[in-house]
């Protein structure tokens, strides 16, 4: 079952997610997030990364500097975005020629219509639940939106599930969804922005089973 740990900072952590055969790893490039990965720390941290296991840079509404600077420490595979319009995700697309995904949050079902928008500007979207207005973070807040909201919804991109996953929840969500990729942050942590080993194994497993 492909899956996502986002939001590493430690080796220890990333060996934790490689091991546990996670498909994607994250590093978040937003300051204000207590994930952030420092440009000095990233080539080392992600040089770990086998060439199979996409690394995946996740940013909020950035600049084409901010994007040149960490796809060149980080080496990344795909870039994920957030706050960031069709048009935008288009250009960011082109000019890098990376995998763009784009987070469509999801409160209520007519959220879902800005998913449709995406076509031809990102390659995946990635459904998210929608943090509370004010909020500091567009995501990795541990929050979960309602499930059915994706039932019979006809996704116009290849997808993925997000949002307050964990080990005790995933395998149901993937069972309830049909998503063909899950991605976890706040489900693995023991504090925001401190990663557990154990929780990611234990995420990974419980999304394989
Ligand atoms: O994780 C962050 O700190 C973050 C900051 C700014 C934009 C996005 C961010 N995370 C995006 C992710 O892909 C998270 O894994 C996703 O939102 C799920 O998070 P969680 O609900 O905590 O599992």
């Amino acid at each position: 079952m492909p899956a996502k740990i986002c939001g590493l900072t430690t080796a220890a952590t990333l060996d934790a997610a490689l091991g546990g055969g996670a498909s994607h790893v994250g590093f978040v490039f937003f300051a204000p997030s207590p994930r952030n990965l420092d440009f000095d720390a990233a080539p080392a941290l992600t040089a770990r990364v086998p060439d199979h296991v996409a690394k995946v840079g996740v940013f909020v509404d950035p600049d084409d500097g901010l994007l040149e600077q960490a796809v060149a420490v980080a080496a990344l595979t795909v870039l994920q975005l957030h706050k960031v319009a069709p048009a935008r995700a288009a250009a960011i697309r082109a000019r890098f020629g990376l995998e763009t995904w784009t987070a469509v949050a999801v409160k209520a079902r007519g959220d879902l219509d800005v998913a449709r928008t995406f076509t031809g500007a990102a390659d995946r979207i990635l459904y998210d639940a929608k943090t509370p207005p004010g909020a500091a973070l567009p995501g990795g807040m541990g929050l979960r939106f309602d499930w059915s909201l994706l039932d019979g919804f006809a996704h116009p991109l290849p997808w993925a599930l997000s949002g307050g996953l964990d080990a005790g929840n995933v395998a149901e969500a993937i069972a309830r969804t049909g998503a063909p990729l899950v991605d976890v942050s706040s489900g693995v942590e023991t504090a925001p922005g401190v990663k557990d080993v154990d929780k990611i194994a234990a995420f990974l497993k419980a999304a394989r089973s």
